[in-house]
């Protein structure tokens, strides 16, 4: 009875935190994506449908050229569906939506002649925001990702690591309700990609976005997200969604759990039996 009772509180205390009430922040229907080329069609994507409430840390995942760049694409307004929709925060999306939706690529695209500081202000100083106070947003995010002592180095004074640090702040400073990040630590060593992870998730739960992520690695995978979606060989599909039931704030302990590795096991089955 007792060991029933505590088994039971075990699983609500690790049970993912409720969605929230009210509309989903991204809502694809339906979507399929056909690539015209000179050697005929190519079908990338086929009939995907997912939901994402606000505030969800979600991951894709999938083999190689399932579709899952051609998917970010068409979330962040830069590619248009064949067939089928994309409904964000309650609007059919039609073209790109930067306020509503940002994007943070795998190689950190940073203007070369601005500084780490003035990269990161660049999105603020667009929108109009006062000098001042894009310049305290931006000095905050350069500090959440650890970088404040190198605020007036160039890209090209930066390591790899650092100017994709740069690049994720200046993706947090266009303040958009939905960051979509293609495989933003796949160019960086194990370690760094781990910190950065941390970093990530220290600013994701600072400022309530909702985050689509995708990645390579089923361990940055389990260890970010509320939820992973896996997609089959092309033309790619959802072919599995695993909730991650673990406790936040993550730690590097979880990682050498059965649970942890219990879920990490089930998304690589998944995407071998594709
Ligand atoms: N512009 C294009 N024209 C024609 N085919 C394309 C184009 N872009 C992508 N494809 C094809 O569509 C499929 C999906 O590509 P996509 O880059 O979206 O996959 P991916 O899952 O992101 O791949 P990876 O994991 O290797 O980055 C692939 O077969 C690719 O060759």
């Amino acid at each position: 009875m007792v060991r029933t009772a505590s088994r039971k509180m075990a699983a609500v205390a690790n049970a993912p935190a409720p969605a929230p009430a009210g509309p989903p922040d991204v809502a694809v229907e339906h979507l399929t994506h056909v690539y015209e080329t000179a050697n005929g069609a190519v079908k990338a994507l086929d009939d995907i449908d997912f939901e994402v409430p606000q505030g969800k840390f979600v991951g894709i995942v999938g083999p190689s050229g399932c579709g899952k760049s051609s998917l970010l694409l068409m979330l962040a307004g830069l590619l248009q569906p064949s067939e089928g929709r994309i409904v964000v925060r309650e609007h059919a999306l039609t073209a790109p939506r930067p306020a509503d939706v940002g994007v943070v690529f795998q190689e950190a695209s940073l203007l070369p002649w601005k500084t780490a500081l003035e990269n990161v202000e660049f999105p603020l100083k667009l929108r109009g925001t006062a000098r001042a106070e894009r310049r305290d947003r931006a000095l905050e995010l350069l500090e959440l990702v650890g970088l404040a002592d190198f605020r007036d180095r160039l890209p090209h004074e930066l390591s790899g690591g650092m100017r994709q640090r740069v690049s994720i702040a200046r993706g947090f400073s266009q303040d958009p309700k939905i960051l979509l990040m293609d495989e933003p630590f796949a160019a960086l060593d194990e370690q760094t990609r781990l910190t950065l992870g941390d970093e990530l998730l220290k600013i994701w739960t600072r400022h309530q976005k909702t985050v689509i992520f995708v990645t390579h690695s089923l361990t940055e995978a389990v260890y970010l997200c509320d939820e992973v979606l896996v997609m089959s060989h092309r033309p790619g599909r959802i072919i599995d969604r695993v909730t991650i039931p673990l406790e936040r704030p993550r730690t590097y302990e979880m990682m050498a759990t059965e649970t942890f590795g219990h879920l990490r096991e089930r998304i690589w089955r998944s995407i071998r039996t594709t």
